[in-house]
């Protein structure tokens, strides 16, 4: 399947601070999405968490409530926020993500919902792997103490340009997710998330490039801007990767906006100098994109 991307795209990464007070983060979200359509972006993607700390302590009192869909003002003020968002900017809201409560498992997950530019809901993902480390006496972290996992890749089509993959944070540290996303045709992958001053600085960039790589597609990660008084110290570092797995655009670790253009024809020169999609051997090992895959798509 082709990884096809109708016409260039310039996608922003909203590296966002925000605190403690949700109301006054979701309209500097707003002031600084409608600062990126200005810009001309057409995809704009917001971090992880990005209207609440990050941290385990926070997503129970943080949670909204999504289902059933469309939820009430009152439920989840983000989701109506973003959805108006994506209107008044007239762009595709990847936005990034908020702590869910589902009210009837009573479980909490960390879901990112996507919008079109008419406003419509078109993808909800939930973290499918849980950012559960032990690094001693550097970091340790268990989402899993609160959050639950999703179970779906999510796979949208934004009609104008093709297909993309939504994932979090630490779901970029699983190729078969991305594989399985490639195989299925997106032309990149998004991944709204908080790496830490820990992994960051090893990681971050290096699984940007190798998922890049690996599929030949674009990558974009959207992190939270650094803030050293929270309890969780982002990374911050927002990037887009190309399919040869030049990084086109990298933050700091402040707040910013960063813009890259994604164009299907790098995707086809990639793929044609170095065919590995024609070579794979699977006559060796399995095409793990068609093994009773569990996929969430438009
Ligand atoms: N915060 C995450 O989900 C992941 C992360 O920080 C890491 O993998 O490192």
């Amino acid at each position: 399947m082709s990884n096809q991307l109708k016409k260039p795209v310039k996608v922003a990464l909203v590296q966002l601070a925000s605190g403690t007070d949700k109301a006054k983060n979701l309209l500097h979200t707003r002031d600084r999405v409608l600062e990126a359509s200005a810009e001309g972006a057409k995809i704009i993607v917001l971090p992880e968490c990005f209207n609440s700390p990050y941290g385990c302590s926070f997503f129970p009192s943080y949670a909204e409530t999504l289902l059933p869909s469309p939820p009430t003002t009152e439920q989840s003020p983000s989701f109506h926020a973003l959805s108006n968002l994506a209107v008044e900017s007239k762009a595709y809201l990847i936005g990034g993500s908020i702590p869910e409560l589902d009210t009837t498992t009573n479980k909490y997950y960390n879901t990112s919902l996507t919008f079109s530019p008419t406003g419509e809901l078109l993808a909800t993902h939930r973290k499918v792997h849980l950012f559960d480390i032990d690094i001693p006496e550097k970091i340790t972290f268990k989402e899993s103490e609160v959050l639950s996992s999703g179970n779906k890749v999510t796979i949208v089509d934004l009609p104008e340009y093709g297909k993309v993959a939504i994932a979090i944070c630490y779901d970029i540290r699983f190729p078969e997710l991305a594989m399985v996303a490639a195989r299925h045709g997106c032309f990149a992958l998004f991944y709204p998330g908080a790496f830490n001053t820990v992994t960051g600085p090893l990681h971050w960039k290096l699984l940007g490039q190798a998922r890049a790589v690996d599929n030949q597609i674009y990558v974009a990660m959207c992190s939270p801007a650094r803030d050293m008084c929270a309890g969780y110290h982002a990374w911050g570092h927002s990037l887009v990767v190309d399919p040869m797995a030049k990084v086109l655009t990298e933050a700091e670790e402040s707040e910013t906006i960063v813009y890259a253009v994604m164009d299907g024809e790098k995707i086809e020169e990639t793929k044609k100098g170095i065919p590995i999609s024609a070579q794979r051997r699977f006559d060796v090992y399995p095409d793990v994109s068609k093994e009773g895959v569990s996929i969430d798509k438009l």
